[in-house]
């Protein structure tokens, strides 16, 4: 990075450089106003070679939790297992953390009041859904509910420690089985690489445990699908998304858009949309 950019521009660092990741490293390679991508953590740094070789300049790698020390902005998107390594050390030091494994937040609340008691922000993208924006104006009123309908094809669900812990066969499906029906909170936990979406618009509306989800296994379907209905008392609204899924089958290729819209705002002129 070169001094201008230490001193004017913003500078990002990534976690995790999977289907979302590289995206993003790839989009601030290129050219975010404003924004410099400063440093990566890869668990392999071997494997990541050829790609760091093929960035026009390359940041620095670095630990999972020294990432908050080389950047002012940290986006985390490896396993949410690391979530509170990558976030924490961020927000300690008054820092901006990007969220997308959403889920993970859930069982780490705290690192909101941690961010909030040193100046750091947590910004949690849209992600791989829609109107988010309509449902945090929507909460300035009332929403009186927040329902959540989503399919995945089966080679998105695989490993979902729901489906493993009940011994739930999806492999010979031949037509949609609904395999979970409750609260976000509750989802989140049987599907933790599968229903981020949902935790984040219960973050955007009525919460984890009164926002309530479907997930179905649909063999007829070859996008991740989510369908949303709210009812408010400032409007009715249904909203639905249908994903491409990126070559992780589990995520949708327009997540890693999302975050790169979020970090365009940063420092763009022009802003459009909540
Ligand atoms: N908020 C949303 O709308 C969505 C969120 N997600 C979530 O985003 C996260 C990332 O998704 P993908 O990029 O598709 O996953 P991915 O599996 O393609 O990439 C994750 C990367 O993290 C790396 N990693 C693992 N341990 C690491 C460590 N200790 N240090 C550094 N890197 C490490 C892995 O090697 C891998 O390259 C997941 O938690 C996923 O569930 C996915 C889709 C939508
Ligand atoms: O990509 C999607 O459609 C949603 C997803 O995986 C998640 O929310 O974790």
């Amino acid at each position: 990075m070169n001094e201008q950019n230490a001193s004017n521009g913003l500078r990002v660092a990534i976690a995790g450089l999977g289907s979302i990741g590289t995206k993003i490293a790839t989009a601030l390679d290129q050219g975010i106003e404003g924004l410099a991508l400063s440093a990566v953590a890869v668990r392999d740094p071997a494997r990541h070679q050829a790609f760091m070789n093929g960035l026009r300049r390359s940041p620095q790698i670095l630990p999972i939790d020294q990432l908050g020390e080389a950047a002012d902005i940290v986006v985390e998107c490896a396993p949410s297992q690391h979530l509170r390594s990558i976030v924490e050390p961020a927000v300690k030091r008054g820092k901006s953390a990007v969220v997308v494994s959403v889920g993970g937040l859930l069982d780490n609340f705290d690192l909101v009041d941690l961010a909030r008691a040193n100046g750091g922000r947590i910004l949690v993208p849209t992600g791989a859904l829609i109107g988010l924006d309509a449902v945090n104006a929507a909460a300035i009123g009332t929403i009186h509910s927040v329902k959540m309908v989503t399919r995945k094809p089966i080679d998105g669900l695989k490993g979902a420690p729901f489906i493993v812990q009940n011994n739930i066969d999806i492999d010979n499906l031949r037509e949609p089985l609904k395999l979970f029906e409750g609260s976000a909170r509750e989802a989140a936990k049987g599907f933790p690489a599968n229903v981020n979406v949902a935790v984040a618009l219960s973050l955007a509306g009525i919460g984890p445990d009164r926002t309530r989800i479907q997930v179905w296994a649909d063999p007829t379907v070859t996008r991740n699908v989510h369908r949303i209905e709210v009812e408010a008392d400032s409007a009715r609204f249904s909203m639905g998304i249908e994903n491409i899924p990126s070559e992780n089958p589990k995520t949708g290729l327009i997540t890693a858009l999302s975050v790169i819209a979020l970090l365009r705002k940063q420092r763009a002129t022009l802003c459009v949309g909540t």
